[in-house]
């Protein structure tokens, strides 16, 4: 079983032990938190940023001590983020739909939760949390599933980043006429970075979609290369939780260089 699987099997245990039934969640849907506008925040000129809440990820363990989710995801909006992503997969990420819950009500920029959507459940139950945005990941989905869960999504006004890591995905996502393409560097089944991957799958996506460049960004050179590449938003995780100083981390990447890196306004 590749690492993906495992996760995957996880999230489903996962979600037997809280499921309740779905009739419940879409009684409750017209109480959701007002929507923020995802696809607008990250079609504004230039390169947009989604700064990234990340514990810990199945290849590296623990990345840094987030005692106070909402501080930094306070700094990340500081910072100029556009949207702030929530890793809310609790096994192998030590994610929190809590963290979710508490970034956004403290902070005006929408929010991505980030996790292993794999149903309908999962879905309504983002809306319910106040996602803005959805991932969904192509590679954990049948041609069928990925349509539905992207329509169900739809439908409830959320924006998805939908997720590719190959050429045979990308062109999944293309058929899907999604609005948000992630391209991710990450191979989720062997947990592998490939520097490559940007350049070689983000020409391929029409111009009209919003194209993410995902994982292993932690220079300015990489954000330099993934623009080069037709990257209209980078997504940045670790790199910004292990800097100490996500400002000053978020503006050396956007190319607004170190003087400003104290200003407190
Ligand atoms: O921490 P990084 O290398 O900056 O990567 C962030 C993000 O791309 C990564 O967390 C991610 C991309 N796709 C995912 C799917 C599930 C969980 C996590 C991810």
């Amino acid at each position: 079983m590749n690492v993906l699987d495992e996760i995957m099997q996880g999230v489903l245990l996962d979600l037997a032990s809280r499921q309740v039934p779905i009739n419940d969640l879409k009684q409750q849907i017209d109480l959701a938190p007002k929507l923020r506008g995802a696809k607008q925040s990250l079609s504004k000129a230039g390169t947009s940023l989604i700064a990234e809440i990340k514990r810990s990820s199945p290849s590296k363990g623990a990345l840094s001590q987030i005692t106070d989710p909402v501080a930094l995801a306070k700094s990340y909006e500081r910072g100029g983020a556009d949207l702030i992503s929530v890793l809310t997969e609790e096994r192998r990420f030590n994610g929190k739909i809590t963290d979710l819950i508490a970034v956004r009500d403290a902070i005006g920029l929408p929010v991505l939760r980030k996790d292993f959507i794999l149903t309908e459940f999962q879905v309504y139950e983002s809306r319910l949390l106040g996602a803005d945005l959805i991932l969904l990941i192509v590679a954990a989905l049948s041609n069928a599933q990925l349509r539905d869960l992207y329509q169900l999504s739809t439908e409830l006004g959320m924006d998805v980043l939908v997720e590719v890591h190959d050429e045979e995905e990308a062109q999944r996502a293309i058929d899907l006429k999604a609005e948000i393409i992630g391209v991710n560097s990450r191979n989720l089944k062997t947990l592998e970075v490939s520097a490559s991957v940007f350049e070689e799958l983000i020409p391929t996506i029409p111009s009209s979609v919003i194209r993410v460049a995902e994982s292993g960004i932690s220079t300015r050179a990489d954000v330099v290369q993934a623009q080069k590449a037709g990257a209209t938003a980078i997504l940045v995780g670790e790199s910004l939780v292990k800097s100490g100083d996500p400002i000053s981390a978020m503006r050396e990447l956007l190319g607004h260089g170190q003087a400003f890196a104290h200003d407190n306004s």
